[in-house]
């Protein structure tokens, strides 16, 4: 049967975010009364929806709270052994020997401030971000380095930050938390955002003390996911989504494969003519998904794409230009990608039927409505009131020659203080080519039970690796750092989807 969005009990009405009690921690996982588990889902209950199994309900009390929601569905994560299906205990998580983290940084002041990062002690110095008023920045770092805050308009040092292991929150706060010295020094507006901030740091205590980590996003204006989250519960557990969108098996002459489709998605004629040159032994495809990880959620799916789609992809490659690589980010923080020695381009779902097709099979693999990865037209879907822009951006296509690589870093970027908090949800890698050594996608802060080792995907032609950047919770996931390993002998060609949440 092919899942349809709409059809499926699944369909996580996040929205109200922990409004009632559905789930309460005893000492395992002790299923709400509201919910039903993914492999149950299409015969829910009336009035129960699908939950991921690893929410829980926590206390977020009244001081912190103020006017919103007091319970909050917090992300737990699973016990290492059930990760092998072992018995709880037997085995202890584990750490790779890579100390990296994200460091958020937190501007608690009226004014606009830099951040730099300082090479060496008064040594060079290196630009990182530009922080609005209190606003946030962030970016990938390690134990020990140092960054300067400064005065955007007068250059003076502020503050210098020193990243320590374990620590993802540094905040320039001139009223040190003490909310009557800002009163004096703020307007009411400014009181307010410096308020938000500072509630914000205050969910953070209560949000570490039961789940382990910090708090990464903004309470109170992120909120969970609204789109699915497939489950990784133990490695090697397998999904299998099926797809109408089959596999080209031959390619269409190109002046057919080189026609537009409009912003709204192909038409109705344009995907008839594409059909004769599907595989006529797939009815439906059946993709094979297997969690490869299980925190961060990293799963792989063989065979993905066919030849036909990776060679449509590849002759395009070969009509582009492709430029220097940098990292994306809101305004205040594109730089130039230090770490990223690759060349990019772009290429959009109008491109051709072909893309247009590939987008809907990623849209079946992700289990969201194709519709949210285009433009849409009036009221096609329900599913995102907000907004008609697709929440997918163009395919990003990346070519690594020999030696180039893309240093760990995150896919999500802290947003400015926007509402909704939108950033990169999910990630999906196409790998178009397999270089004779090296570049893989590398995972250094997954959590395991059994090796001290990075975790490494090794590209194999036509499979895609999907991978989440934001926990079922809403906040950013940390583990989800990962890096392109330099290509030691050949060549690399990798094209990715970024998907948003809640939109983009
Ligand atoms: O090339 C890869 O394997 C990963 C690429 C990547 O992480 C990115 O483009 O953001
Ligand atoms: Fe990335």
């Amino acid at each position: 049967v092919f899942l349809s969005q709409q059809n499926d009990c699944h369909v996580s009405a996040s929205t109200s975010l922990a409004t009632e009690e559905r789930i309460s921690v005893t000492d395992g996982i002790e299923a709400g009364s509201g919910t039903c588990t993914w492999e149950d889902r299409h015969t829910c209950k009336e009035g129960t929806t699908y939950q991921d199994s690893r929410l829980f309900s926590m206390d977020v009390p009244p001081s912190v709270s103020r006017k919103l929601n007091s319970k909050f569905l917090a992300y737990i994560e699973p016990d290492v052994s059930s990760m092998y299906n072992e018995t709880k205990g037997i085995l202890s998580p584990i750490e790779t020997s890579f100390k990296g983290v994200f460091a958020k940084f937190i501007n608690m002041s009226p004014k606009r401030v830099k951040v730099d990062w300082e090479q060496t002690p008064g040594g060079m110095r290196v630009f990182t971000s530009l922080l609005d008023k209190f606003s946030g920045g962030g970016t990938a770092s390690f134990p020990g380095h140092r960054f300067i805050v400064y005065d955007e308009q007068t250059g003076e040092d502020l503050l210098t930050w020193e990243i320590r292991i374990g620590n993802s929150l540094y905040t320039y706060d001139p009223y040190h938390g003490v909310e009557t010295l800002a009163e004096e020094m703020l307007s009411e507006t400014d009181m307010q955002l410096y308020r938000l901030q500072l509630d914000n740091l205050k969910f953070n205590d209560v949000y570490q003390e039961f789940t382990g980590r910090q708090w990464l996003a903004l309470y109170g204006m992120k909120e969970a996911p609204r789109y699915h989250m497939w489950p990784a519960d133990f490695f090697g557990q397998t999904h299998v989504i099926e797809s109408r969108e089959t596999h080209l098996l031959e390619l269409p002459p190109s002046s057919f494969a080189k026609v537009r489709t409009s912003p709204y998605g192909s038409t109705v004629q344009e995907r008839e003519k594409l059909e004769k040159y599907r595989d006529p032994n797939q009815k439906i495809l059946a993709l094979n998904m297997t969690a490869v990880s299980v925190i961060p959620r990293v799963f792989e799916i063989p065979n993905f794409l066919s030849k036909a789609e990776v060679d449509h992809i590849l002759d395009l490659a070969s009509g582009i230009r492709l430029g220097e690589s940098t990292t994306g980010g809101n305004a205040a923080s594109s730089t130039k990608a230090s770490g990223r020695t690759s060349r990019n381009s772009w290429i959009p779902r109008t491109h051709s039927t072909i893309i247009d097709s590939i987008y809907r099979r990623a849209a079946d693999l992700l289990q969201i409505d194709e519709a949210l990865l285009r433009s849409r037209v009036g009221n096609e879907t329900n599913l995102l009131p907000e907004s008609k822009v697709a929440i997918a951006e163009r395919l990003q296509l990346v070519h690594y020659a020999e030696g180039q690589q893309y240093t760990p870093h995150h896919d999500f970027m802290i947003p400015s203080l926007s509402k909704g908090q939108p950033t990169r949800f999910a990630t999906v890698l196409f790998y178009l080519n397999e270089p004779e050594m090296g570049g893989e996608t590398s995972f250094p802060r997954w959590l395991n039970g059994k090796e001290h080792k990075i975790l490494q995907v090794t590209p194999e032609v036509g499979k895609a690796v999907l991978f989440y950047n934001q926990l079922p919770d809403g906040n950013y996931d940390e583990r989800s750092l990962h890096s392109a390993k330099a290509v030691l002998k050949g060549e690399k060609w990798l094209t990715n989807l970024w998907v948003w949440d809640p939109y983009k």
